[in-house]
């Protein structure tokens, strides 16, 4: 049998590495062997679309060969998507107890996160994107699997937030899982 080719994944977040791994997991015929590479690439401002595809062709260009890498928003309707990509420094300085104030002043909770994959396949090539969407409400933290603003992001029709999920509960329906199927799809006819 030839050997898997590498695929590095490009991130600095070990939560989302293993997210990424326990949902290839359930790939066994996946036609790559999945590294991971903590780069710090820049990340532009834009639409998730624009930030997802220049990160992934800026991490291409640094290794020279396939990578992946993936990017998360957390859009508010109410705020007309914003934070959306920026959300990494609204939790930051947030902190995730006090997420939910920003939107106090509105009845409309609505927020939707968004996971942007992108795959480029060498230093040259366009980056492909593969989006996934979960709907939900804004919500005063609640439950233990503390990632990033988990407690907050109560899911619509559950009634639970992802952090009061446990892991194979929200690789169901969780943005993430909604793209990765996707690229998971596009590699495995690929190969
Ligand atoms: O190296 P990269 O992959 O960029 O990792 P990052 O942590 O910088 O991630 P992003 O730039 O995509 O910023 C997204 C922010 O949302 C958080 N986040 C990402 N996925 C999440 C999830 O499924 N649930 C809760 N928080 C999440 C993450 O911790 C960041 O604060
Ligand atoms: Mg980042």
């Amino acid at each position: 049998m030839a050997a898997r080719k590498q695929l590095v994944f490009v991130t600095g977040n070990a939560n989302k590495l293993r997210e990424v791994q326990q949902i290839l997991q359930k790939t066994p015929d996946f036609p790559f062997t999945l590294t991971n590479k903590a780069l710090d690439v820049p990340e532009v401002q834009g639409t998730t679309i624009d930030v997802a595809k220049a990160k992934c062709r800026s991490a291409a260009r640094q290794l020279n060969g396939p990578v992946i890498t993936e990017d998360t928003a957390l859009c508010f309707s109410a705020l007309g998507g914003l934070p959306g990509p920026y959300i990494k420094d609204f939790l930051g300085q947030l902190g995730v107890d006090r997420l939910h104030l920003l939107l106090a002043g509105f009845e409309d909770k609505k927020a939707t996160a968004v996971c942007t994959f992108a795959y480029c396949e060498s230093a040259e090539a366009e980056p492909i994107v593969f989006e996934g969407k979960t709907e939900g409400r804004l919500v005063e933290p609640r439950g233990q699997n503390r990632f990033g603003w988990d407690p907050c992001m109560e899911v619509e029709g559950t009634g639970k937030t992802y952090a009061e999920m446990d892991s194979d509960e929200k690789n169901k329906l969780s943005h993430r899982y909604k793209a990765l199927d996707q690229l998971r799809d596009y590699l495995t006819k690929q190969a």
